[in-house]
């Protein structure tokens, strides 16, 4: 009631002497870190790391009111501290106190969601003498660990920029819509070679890890991987892997449905960090040889003249298409290093056919082939399949897989078990069956191509018929291809 009556410069005024009197005779200092900061961009990201980091430490514990919530995309319920309620955590044996205090603002504004208005804050109050070790390594801890729990209670996504695909989250203003990503591949279940396997789990828990590393030399955090092989060897599986090892989300990204080097760069920019940014098929995605440059070659030169007298736009790229140029800006240009953090996957079945400027060290960090299924892939499925890893056609199958090339996804499905009771033996029996098949079909077709080539030598340079032929045939291919 009284406090009605006073001014609130007046009210301001005793608080603050209220406030210089106590820091003159308490020992204890305060720190408050408040819900919403000036900084636009780093709005309220102490208040949400305190929060989360006391929902999650030992200390909430032994608080009596407690807030559950769930945060978009986020698959369980985050606890927070309740409003007015208190917490101590103990930190290298000093003692941290923390109160969450939520106050209306003194104005005379009226809102119609008094909510919105409301600041909420958390105070740390600690021993004066310990501010030099709450500055230099306590709040750096409860930012980190804050982070890290917020990170773990997130579900992951996988965002797609293609505007056809009819999906529940897609939104009109965001150019990435996204669905729950929940492919269960792991590295545990990725069969390939187990050196090769540790070696990129290795680069990646150095990457993940990295920040400083990245900053000491000045690189921006982001590394680039090239998966090559051919199809049905684990690459998309290879992706997902890494997304659930790093606890990453994938943004998909459709080249094809970019209409331009603008398109992408905003792509790129609402991308979230801890997010690993894929381009499959790369060498079909987009035409990224110079056809292009030829093609502007053709253009008369009274429209070159005119394009020289107005501002440089990307509306002027040829087709509005996405180009070579905008695609290296993209993966290393300057706009990259905003937020950091990022991976970025490019797929392909033909390496060979990629620009080398493209998939040069640097822009794709590691190349990693993914190839045929050899024996040590093979007992990495035997086990996930049928659990076994050991049995007498193993020694068959593995002479089988040194001469045969079959995808890790041809192997995956003959090992699928056919009923419920998993017949380990007709199972690996079907495999060595289809080896068995592969092989021979492969020593036919190697037969039939020498026998072609004999042909081809014995005739050469009298007969344009045959040529002729092949070239009808070839065309044929074409055709149909085309269909
Ligand atoms: N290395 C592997 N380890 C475990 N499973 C695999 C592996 N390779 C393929 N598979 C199985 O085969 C299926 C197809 O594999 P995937 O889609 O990863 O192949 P891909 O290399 O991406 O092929 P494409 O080049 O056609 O895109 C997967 O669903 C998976 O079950
Ligand atoms: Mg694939």
């Amino acid at each position: 009631m009284v406090q009605e009556h006073i001014p609130f410069q007046l009210q301001d005024y005793l608080a603050a002497a209220a406030a210089r009197l106590h820091a003159l005779l308490s020992p204890y200092a305060t720190i408050t870190i408040d819900d919403k900061s000036s900084d636009y961009f780093s709005r309220s990201e102490a208040f949400f790391a305190v929060e989360a980091y006391l929902g999650a430490s030992p200390c909430a514990a032994h608080a009596r009111r407690l807030r559950a919530d769930l945060a978009e995309g986020a698959d369980r319920m985050a606890l927070a501290v309740d409003d007015h309620e208190g917490v101590a955590d103990d930190f290298r044996g000093a003692t941290m106190w923390w109160r969450k205090t939520k106050a209306l603002p003194h104005t005379n504004v009226i809102t119609w969601s008094p909510r919105n208005a409301e600041r909420r804050s958390y105070r740390l109050t600690f021993h004066r003498r310990h501010r030099a070790l709450v500055e230099n390594a306590y709040l750096p801890h409860v930012l980190a660990e804050g982070r890290a729990v917020t990170v773990r209670n997130r579900q992951r996504r996988l965002f797609t920029n293609n505007p056809s695909a009819d999906w529940a989250a897609y939104d009109d203003d965001r150019v990435w819509s996204h669905v729950k990503l929940e492919h269960p591949s792991t590295f545990a279940t990725l069969a390939m070679d187990p050196a090769r396997k540790q070696e990129i789990i290795d680069d990646l828990d150095m990457f993940r890890d990295g920040k400083d590393y990245y900053a000491s030399v000045g690189k921006p955090w982001k590394r680039g991987y090239l998966l090559f092989g051919p199809p049905g060897t684990g690459k998309s599986t290879m992706i997902a892997a890494m997304a659930n090892f790093l606890d990453y989300d994938v943004y998909d990204l459709e080249l094809t449905a970019v209409k331009s080097n603008t398109e992408l760069r905003r792509l790129f920019i609402e991308t979230t960090g801890k997010s690993i940014i894929v381009i499959e098929d790369i060498d079909c995605s987009i035409d990224l040889t110079g056809k292009r440059k030829k093609k502007k070659k053709k253009k008369n030169k009274e429209s070159d003249k005119r394009k020289k007298m107005m501002p440089p736009s990307d509306d002027d790229d040829e087709e509005k298409k996405v180009t070579l140029s905008g695609l290296l800006n993209f993966i290393d240009g300057l706009w990259s290093a905003c937020g950091g953090e990022r991976i970025i996957i490019f797929t392909t079945n033909h390496k060979e056919k990629l620009d080398p400027a493209l998939i040069r060290r640097g822009r794709m960090d590691m190349h990693i082939e993914m190839s045929y299924c050899r024996f040590e892939a093979f007992k990495v499925l035997a086990k996930n399949y049928l659990g076994v890893e050991q049995h007498e056609v193993f020694g068959e199958i593995r002479r089988l897989l040194e001469e045969v090339d079959m995808s890790p996804a041809d192997v995956a499905e003959n090992l699928m078990p056919r009923s419920k009771t998993k017949d380990v033996d007709a199972c690996l029996g079907r495999l060595a069956k289809a080896l068995h098949e592969a092989k021979e079909a492969a020593l036919i077709k190697a037969e039939a191509a020498a026998a072609g080539k004999k042909a081809n030598e014995g005739s050469d340079g009298d007969d344009d018929s045959s040529s002729s032929s092949k070239h009808d045939s070839d065309k044929d291919r074409k055709d149909t291809k085309e269909e």
